[in-house]
């Protein structure tokens, strides 16, 4: 097994930091750090003390995220933004150093597979996305554009071969696979230590007991969101809105491994809204455009909009949203995620963070904790 999580040390923070081997691990790891200090810095007109300072213990800075939003009554500036699309710019740069450090010093590129089955609109926007950050990042793209009509066998022989070729150190399978295949035993095919997604079970596994390993990459991207935004979460309460194994899951583990109270919203909850509007930190995940409006949000919350969805213009064009009313919950939130800009941009940074970090895991003789 694999020891180490090069791409997440500011998430994990000391629950999961602890386990971290050191060595060239903590290399990668430690320049990521600084970049995303750096990009806090650049978003917020902050120091890195900031974050750091004994002065901010959890419990005061959870009451002043509480009183937060007497203040923040303002109209949205630009301050509330939470800029994903500059913050995964300045990640993929830092990647992209280090890709060429690990090119440098093992003569190895790490490759990226990606299968996609069928024509699935927000995949295709994933893949478009995805195949022009690999190569920013200096990184090799192994498409598998497969037809609909792909039987789970083929896509399991498939898997089997990318888990054996040595110049794929990262696997993605996209989902949602077509009806008839199961999707549980493909994304399980993959071998751990290439299951760039975390989706499989010895990741999802590792993520809920809080041991390292390779965690989901919008989830993972919404937690350094979080820290730059935040800072220190500890003691916050936190309420996630959807409760997929993509993302609502391991999104409240993180949550969790992080200290923070954590409650689920999902299908069968009585009054989401009423759960909603405790949170300091409310993070979506739905897929239902604009559920959360202003009535679901405390004043002064911290939210983040996973949501994605393609919606005709009267333009005739199309544009994206996300679950979250923007413009009504823009005004009272303390910080907010836009759509386009937030967390999508960080799903593929955080993806290009986890193809580099089983790059190294391969080079790297690890034991079995
Ligand atoms: N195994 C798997 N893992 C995934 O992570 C996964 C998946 N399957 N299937 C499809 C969804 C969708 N998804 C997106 C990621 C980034 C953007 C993204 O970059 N969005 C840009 C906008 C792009 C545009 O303007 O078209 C933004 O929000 O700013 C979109 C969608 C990952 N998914």
């Amino acid at each position: 097994m694999f020891s180490s999580l090069t791409g997440s040390l500011c998430v994990w923070g000391r629950g999961v930091g602890g386990y971290l081997f050191a060595g060239v691990l903590f290399h990668l790891a430690l320049p990521l750090v600084r970049s995303i200090f750096m990009t806090c810095r650049l978003s917020e007109n902050q120091t890195m003390s900031d974050f750091s300072s004994p002065e901010f213990p959890h419990a005061r800075k959870a009451a002043a995220h509480r009183e937060g939003g007497a203040s923040g009554s303002a109209a949205a500036g630009r301050e509330k933004l939470i800029d994903g699309k500059a913050f995964a710019s300045a990640l993929t740069k830092e990647t992209a150093e280090q890709v060429r450090a690990f090119h440098a010093e093992h003569g190895v590129t790490p490759g990226l597979a990606v299968v996609l089955v069928g024509n699935d609109p927000a995949s295709e926007v994933y893949v478009r996305n995805k195949a022009l950050q690999t190569h920013r990042a200096g990184m090799r793209s192994f498409m598998h554009m497969l037809p609909e009509t792909t039987s789970e066998a083929e896509l399991l022989t498939l898997v089997d071969r990318l888990n054996r070729d040595p110049e794929i150190h990262g696997i993605l399978v996209q989902l949602p696979l077509p009806a008839g295949v199961d999707a549980r035993r493909v994304t399980n095919a993959i071998a751990p230590e290439k299951d760039v997604d975390g989706l499989g079970e010895v990741n999802a596994g590792r993520l809920a007991l809080g041991l390292p390993g390779l965690v989901p990459c919008t989830p993972l991207g919404c937690m350094m969101l979080l820290k730059s935004a935040v800072g220190e979460l500890r003691g916050l309460n936190a309420v996630v809105v959807g409760a997929s194994n993509l993302v609502g899951k391991p999104m409240a583990l993180l949550l969790l491994n992080e200290g923070c109270t954590v409650s689920v919203a999902h299908i069968d909850t009585v009054d989401p809204q009423a759960l909603a509007r405790t949170a300091d930190i409310l993070v979506v995940a739905t897929g239902h455009r604009a559920l959360v409006t202003k009535d679901w949000v405390k004043p002064g919350a911290t939210v983040i909009d996973v949501g994605i969805t393609r919606i005709p213009t009267d333009s005739g064009k199309t544009k994206l949203v996300g679950d979250v009313a923007f413009d009504e919950v823009a005004p009272i939130a303390g910080r907010i995620t836009p759509v386009p800009g937030g967390v999508g941009p960080m799903t593929i940074a955080c993806l290009l963070r986890n193809t580099l970090t089983a790059a190294n895991m391969s080079v790297t003789p690890h034991e079995a904790d």
